[in-house]
């Protein structure tokens, strides 16, 4: 066995054969660490919250929530959208004044519906497409409507932020919920941190009946699981690469939505083995598909990368609002994989890949569009690319994993990055 850090390589025996198998230790889940940080806070005896890395977004919200117990009111949200999304409507509630300091894209992606709602209940924003973000006045208790289409984290700063009204308040979600994973995550921290609530199916969609003067009170220590995001390109990088990547240090019950790269990278044809609480990503021949990814936004660049390689065409459907994040995802993803010689075609709401079965891609320049997803895609692209890919403006990877880089070098997989 060779030690190589947080990334080694390991001799590994499986049934039919010995091979070498890349072992990644993932990062804990940048989504469950935002809402244990925040609960943690809202709490009158903080828990310890073990987080073993950070990254930019996850420090974003740990001066967040420091300001926020200290009674400040500069929120330095950085490029983080859950951060501004979360802490927006608790500094309502609390009736604090909050000036949000925002970077990159996040004062131009969506605040409306939420400002509208938390508007038409006692609270005034400053106008919108303006950073900083504003917001004075105390929040009421109520009926808030939010459309389940635009960012379900409205819906998880809400009911963060409604139980510490003294009145009773109701989310109602209209039409299907996209994202909805993310929205239990929410409810799971809620419960662990002593915050109750009640979920009733509506028509055609759903609402959550919240009681006003609840405390948040927390374990001693909330321990953040793995990253399910992250994990996906580790395991993309295990089938379309020329070695197993074994994952340790996720969940395979997890809340969260992306765990399904598991399932949508077999229904590619994919060879994914579990064996105790580690999961291997073997090369395999992979045959493309169609995934519906309203649920599971973050993993559409994992998803176009497989999918240039396979053989046929993969659509991937449903994927309107990958355009809000922190790049228009579906101009960048169907860009830069071109740029190394992919075939993907960007529609209104969806890419279409025609892969290349299994040949190489080219390789070459891209750039980051200041998109940590996208740096990851574009970095284990050049696993099946022939040239060098050469990434400008890499450091976007920070808003996720600053150590990215470093971890891909120790795994040995970085050779073909310059
Ligand atoms: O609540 C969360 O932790 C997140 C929700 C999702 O956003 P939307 O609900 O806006 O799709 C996801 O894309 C984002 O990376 C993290
Ligand atoms: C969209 C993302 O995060 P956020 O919305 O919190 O900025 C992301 O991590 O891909």
């Amino acid at each position: 066995m060779q030690e190589r850090g947080a990334g080694e390589v390991r001799s590994r025996t499986d049934q039919r054969r010995t091979k070498l198998s890349i072992i990644i230790d993932i990062i804990p889940s940048k989504s469950f660490a935002h809402r244990a940080y925040l609960c943690s806070a809202l709490s009158d005896h903080p828990s310890q919250v073990i987080c073993r890395f950070t990254s930019e977004d996850i420090e974003a919200t740990r001066e967040c929530v420091r300001a926020l117990r200290e009674g400040e009111s500069v929120m330095e949200c950085g490029e983080s959208g859950s951060t501004l999304r979360f802490l927006l409507p608790v500094m309502g509630a609390l009736g604090r004044r909050g000036v949000f300091m925002t970077k990159g894209r996040l004062a131009d992606r969506p605040l409306s519906p939420l400002r509208e709602e938390l508007e038409r209940h006692g609270c005034r924003l400053s106008p919108p497409g303006t950073s900083p973000v504003t917001i004075e006045g105390q929040l009421t208790s109520g009926e808030y409507v939010i459309p389940g289409n635009v960012s379900s984290q409205f819906i998880s700063g809400l009911l963060t932020a409604l139980p510490l009204l003294k009145g009773n308040s109701t989310v109602v979600i209209e039409g299907p919920l996209e994202s909805s994973a993310y929205v239990d995550i929410t409810t799971e921290v809620l419960m662990k941190f002593g915050i109750g609530w009640v979920k009733k199916i509506t028509g055609d969609g759903c609402c959550y009946e919240i009681p006003g003067g609840q405390m948040y009170q927390g374990p001693r220590q909330y321990v953040v699981e793995g990253d399910w995001s992250n994990a996906a390109f580790w395991l993309c990088a295990g089938v379309i690469g020329k070695e197993p990547v074994t994952v340790r240090g996720l969940r395979k019950d997890s809340l969260q939505g992306d765990r399904r790269i598991v399932d949508i990278l077999r229904d590619f044809g994919a060879e994914l083995r579990w064996d105790g609480s580690e999961i291997t990503a073997f090369p395999s021949r992979l045959t493309g598909t169609e995934v519906d990814v309203s649920g599971v936004p973050d993993l559409a660049p994992v998803i176009a990368l497989a999918a240039s390689v396979a053989s046929g065409r993969t659509d991937i459907n449903n994927a309107g609002r990958l355009r809000l994040k922190e790049s228009d995802r579906l101009t960048s993803v169907a860009e830069s994989m071109n740029a190394l010689g992919a075939r993907v075609r960007e529609k209104k709401d969806k890419l279409v890949i025609r892969g290349s079965g299994g040949a190489s891609l080219i390789g070459g320049y891209v750039k980051s569009w200041g998109d940590h997803r996208i740096v990851m895609m574009e970095a284990m692209a050049s696993l099946v690319c022939e040239h060098k890919v050469i990434i400008r403006g890499k450091e976007a990877v920070s808003k996720s994993w600053p150590g990215f880089f470093q971890e891909l070098e120790r795994a040995g997989l970085a050779g073909n990055l310059k």
